[in-house]
């Protein structure tokens, strides 16, 4: 069946999920985080991925599920040191993504200088929606990203906050790592994030463009 994958189901390829931290000024703020001079990197396992339909699930070991709205970038031309210049001829295109973040799991993670992959990387923790193509959003760094919880308005960010931009996170992340058609990147956060509980429901919107729905469960 794998020649019938299409990169507009990227979720579905089962590569890499690579995340952005601290990208929005205001949100590294008001986790009392210094602003970055150079991209803060982490990864999701590609089982990450959640669609609208199913639950996203509160890790068994967490009691602060946060939301993150965040524009997500879909490769679609592999590569290697990628120039800034021609980086966004490997975009495919777009999607809407939250990355959902154990945040009291994350806090002792730093307290303790360990990695975040409890905090970051569990089963659900990327809800994505379908992709956007690359010619819809004209300006990936002009669009209002956005996210209720129960109808209540808590995140509203525009992507031209971003610290670092598309181009250079591009080029940046594949002088480390190669980068492969469907790989995803997400661009980080705004301010607003909050907790969820079980039974809310996220929704999250690019602009008019695309919104999503998902419920918190807990993980049994
Ligand atoms: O957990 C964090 O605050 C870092 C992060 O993912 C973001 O800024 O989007
Ligand atoms: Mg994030």
């Amino acid at each position: 069946m794998a020649s019938s994958k299409n990169l507009s189901r990227f979720w579905e390829w089962g590569r890499k999920i690579i995340c952005v931290g601290r990208n929005y000024a205001d949100h590294a703020k008001e986790l009392k985080n210094v602003v970055p001079t150079e991209p803060v990197l982490f990864l999701k396992s590609p089982s990450a991925y959640v669609r609208e339909g199913a639950p996203v699930l509160m890790p068994y070991y967490s009691n602060n599920l946060h939301h993150e709205v965040e524009l997500g970038v879909v490769i679609g031309k592999g590569g290697k040191d990628i120039a800034q210049a021609s980086a966004m001829d490997h975009v495919e295109g777009y999607a809407l993504c939250l990355d959902m973040t154990a945040r009291d799991v994350q806090d002792q993670c730093k307290q303790k200088g360990l990695p975040w992959t409890l905090a970051k990387a569990f089963d659900t923790s990327c809800p994505v929606s379908d992709m956007i193509p690359k010619e819809t959003i004209k300006d990936p760094h002009n669009v209002k990203i956005w996210l209720k919880v129960n109808d209540i308005l808590k995140q509203e960010g525009s992507t031209s906050s971003m610290i670092f931009s598309i181009p250079f996170l591009i080029s940046y992340i594949s002088r480390v790592i190669t980068l492969e058609e469907g790989d995803l990147i997400l661009t980080g956060t705004p301010k607003g994030v909050a907790a969820v509980q079980e039974d809310d429901e996220m929704v999250a919107g690019i602009d008019d463009i695309i919104s999503m729905r998902f419920r918190i469960k807990k993980q049994v």
